[in-house]
């Protein structure tokens, strides 16, 4: 069994609990209070520009120079994808740029900051997965299932699409490159990190939803 098939099942739970999340039914159902994509797009603009920084990480960390082509093309399109936040859902949504990250979003991006500044490459990639990932598998669940009047309907098509797909493909093909050259702590070291960022993906739709402010 690949690597990434492993983890697919260990992180099964949590890909679950994601979409039976009230902020994925809802966005599917267009039903999503606009408070909450408000504070989502306001907070996901924050995450890129990390995300963007962690990607960057891995790339001057590569031992390989396709993967380094690899990693400035993901980190130059988180950029993109932040630019484009502003460009269109700030304006057509009304949001007001936050400056602030929320506990989720700090945890997560500082999380993705240090394992990927920190640890092997091999955990850095493994931490960076599940942006990638879940966002495809989530993205084309939702995608499948919208209401054809959801007001959201733009933000659902990002993710669904065929140039993501190969983003994810390219993704998951150097995490079992990397997983066959690793020894049994790394790969541990790699399936913990898969774990937590899948968590912490959960978290961020989470803190949308409830509207979670630091209590002091
Ligand atoms: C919390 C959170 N996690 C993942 C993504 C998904 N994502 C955004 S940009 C990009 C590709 C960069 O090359 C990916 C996978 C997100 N938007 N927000």
């Amino acid at each position: 069994m690949r690597f990434t098939e492993q983890l697919w099942q260990e992180i099964s739970p949590l890909y679950d609990a994601i979409l039976q999340h009230g902020f994925v039914k809802k966005l599917t159902a267009g039903s999503l209070a606009i408070e909450t994509f408000q504070y989502y797009i306001q907070q996901d603009a924050l995450y890129l520009v990390d995300f963007s920084r962690a990607l960057s990480q891995l790339a001057a960390r590569s031992a390989q120079p396709d993967e380094m082509l690899l990693f400035c093309e993901f980190a130059q399109n988180a950029i993109r994808v932040e630019r484009s936040l502003h460009e269109t859902y700030f304006t057509r949504y009304n949001i007001e740029p936050q400056t602030e990250k929320m506990p989720a979003c700090f945890a997560y991006t500082n999380y993705l900051l240090a394992t990927t500044s920190l640890q092997s490459p091999a955990v850095g990639v493994a931490a960076v997965l599940p942006c990638f990932w879940i966002y495809r598998e989530v993205g084309t669940y939702i995608y499948q299932r919208a209401v054809s009047e959801n007001p959201y309907r733009d933000w659902i098509n990002t993710y669904a699409g065929p140039d993501f797909d190969r983003v994810v493909t390219q993704m998951l093909d150097l995490t079992d490159r990397l997983a066959e050259t690793a020894g049994p702590a790394e790969r541990a070291g790699m399936r913990e990190a898969v774990r937590l960022s899948s968590r912490l993906e959960w978290s961020f739709w989470n803190d949308a939803y409830t509207q979670t402010r630091w209590p002091v």
